[in-house]
């Protein structure tokens, strides 16, 4: 059985692993877009018109650095956030700029029955209240149209401790655990919002007195 992490307990490996092992935060998005790519080019997936939906924190960053690492490996992407980019972290920014000069295209709005997959990095563990509505409503839009999803570490909506639908959730055909799977996708509505969840190693340093909650 894969071992299970909560919200606070990734948080704190992540933060130890910046923090003491110093890799930066921008090292570990680069680790979980590239560990992305490298499941996406194994040939389970239809890469021939992906579309990226980006939030504004660390879930964003990893999807704007994997429609970088996308578009420089010549697959069809685009990149379209949910939110106002103006409102985006730091870390967003810093990739959305990088991602701009490689020459990735962006949509404001997407029909979801174009893309031959959506990447789903619109939330993962920061999540910490409802969707707004009208993120709610985009996504049960979407779950009715036929469509391949992979969540990035969490679907969208997913409560990453008790995997409780906060509004409304993105479904998944698969989610990329990013170091460990959160307990939320084997949870609730979690589980079948998730899909098929691979867990892949991000190059995340554990304290040597680590102990985990779930065993
Ligand atoms: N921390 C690291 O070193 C790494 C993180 N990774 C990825 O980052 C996310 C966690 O990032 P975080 O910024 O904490 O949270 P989110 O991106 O999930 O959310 C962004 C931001 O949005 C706000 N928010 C939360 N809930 C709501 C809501 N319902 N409505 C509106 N806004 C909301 C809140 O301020 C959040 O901070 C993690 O899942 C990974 O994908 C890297 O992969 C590895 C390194
Ligand atoms: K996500």
């Amino acid at each position: 059985m894969t071992q299970l992490v909560t919200a606070d307990e990734i948080k704190a490996i992540e933060a130890y692993t910046i923090n003491e092992a110093g890799l930066s935060a921008a090292v570990l998005t680069e680790r979980a877009a590239m560990a992305t790519l490298q499941v996406l080019a194994a040939g389970r997936f239809d890469l021939s018109n992906v579309l990226v939906l980006a939030g504004l924190g660390g879930n964003g960053a990893d999807g704007v650095a994997l429609a970088r690492l996308l578009h420089q490996a010549k697959i069809p992407v685009t990149l379209q956030f949910v939110g106002n980019v103006n409102r985006a972290s730091q870390a967003v920014k810093e990739q959305l700029h990088a991602a701009t000069l490689c020459g990735v295209q962006r949509a404001e709005k997407s029909d979801f029955k174009e893309p031959s997959l959506i990447i789903d990095a619109i939330f993962g563990t920061g999540l910490n209240k409802d969707l707004p509505e009208g993120l709610q409503k985009m996504l049960k839009a979407a779950n009715h149209i036929d469509n391949t999803v992979v969540a990035l570490d969490l679907p969208t909506g997913i409560d990453a401790n008790t995997g409780e639908i906060r509004g409304a959730a993105l479904k998944a055909k698969a989610t990329i655990a990013f170091g460990f799977e959160k307990v939320g996708c084997e949870k609730a509505q979690g589980k079948k919002m998730a899909g098929r969840v691979i867990p892949q190693d991000i190059g995340l340093v554990l304290p040597e007195d680590f102990i985990f909650s779930i065993q």
